[in-house]
């Protein structure tokens, strides 16, 4: 059978997209490490499955899954990508759209300029929200990597994440501690790495090793993570520019319990079909 999907990015954090309201398929763990391969297969960062909503007041489902086949709650980049993807393929003409996710419901909006801006939800600063094995709700936890103590600061974006300050995004070990601290014992769920360089209150460097897919060109929850993170530090203040490999995301956080708004782009590349091994 003949699966037809489009590619995209959002900052070179790139997706196949798949389209499950007009076609029929499942897939198995094994299918989507497949088709991630960047040589055997068509090769991303993650796989994006746009689904009928079980919930009548949502317009769509959306789910994500890493190019480890892994199941995940939430992706920044990706619901991006999605808002353009069903008004490309005239899925919806609405411009504001709400979509379910693992993480909980999203309200995605596309703008005169086709820049996507996602209601992202409030940060979650609770470890247990993770989840984190820590007895408190800190702005850092000191944690143990092969016998060094890194300070980290652990957020909930509906996926997990843990925030490194460092001083250059350049020289930061995100080769060495992305997969030690990915697969830290204290993470039962594993957690999305990021290394945040701060340049000033309004604007940080990011470099982001994500959980099961590696270092991406961007992450648009990880950028909301640190930014949560940098603004409950006293670090940063709202609105923040992030810097990411593959360029730049716009963050709001008034703070509190109101949500993050993530602004940027949403890209497609290709389209194609594809066999089902
Ligand atoms: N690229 C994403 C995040 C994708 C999921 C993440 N790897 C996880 O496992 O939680 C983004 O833009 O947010």
């Amino acid at each position: 059978m003949l699966l037809h999907f489009t590619k995209m990015h959002g900052l070179g954090n790139d997706f196949m997209v798949i389209d499950l309201i007009t076609q029929r398929a499942r897939l198995r763990d094994e299918q989507v490490r497949q088709l991630a391969d960047r040589r055997f297969g068509v090769g991303f960062d993650q796989l994006l499955v746009v689904e009928p909503p079980r919930d009548p007041d949502m317009d769509f489902r959306y789910r994500i899954f890493n190019a480890d086949g892994s199941e995940v709650e939430n992706c920044g980049n990706g619901a991006r990508c999605f808002a353009r993807f069903v008004l490309d393929q005239r899925l919806t003409h609405k411009r504001e759209i709400r979509v379910e996710t693992a993480g909980g419901p999203l309200t995605l909006k596309v703008n005169d300029d086709d820049q996507v801006t996602v209601d992202m939800g409030a940060p979650r600063f609770s470890p247990a929200t993770l989840p984190f094995d820590a007895t408190e709700d800190r702005p850092l936890h000191a944690l143990e990597v092969d016998g060094e103590t890194y300070e980290i600061g652990a957020v909930s974006m509906g996926n997990p994440h843990a925030v490194l300050r460092v001083r250059s995004v350049d020289s930061a070990p995100v080769e060495r501690l992305g997969p030690a601290i990915e697969a830290h014992p204290r993470f039962p769920r594993r957690v999305n790495v990021g290394f945040m360089q701060v340049v000033s209150p309004h604007e940080i460097h990011l470099r982001v090793f994500e959980r099961g897919s590696g270092e991406t060109l961007a992450c648009g929850t990880g950028a909301c993570a640190a930014v949560a993170s940098g603004i409950r530090q006293g670090l940063l203040q709202s609105p923040v520019t992030v810097h990411l490999r593959g360029g730049d995301l716009r963050i709001e956080w008034p703070g509190e319990e109101a949500p993050l708004m993530m602004t940027g782009p949403a890209e497609r590349v290709f389209e194609g079909r594809i066999a089902l091994a």
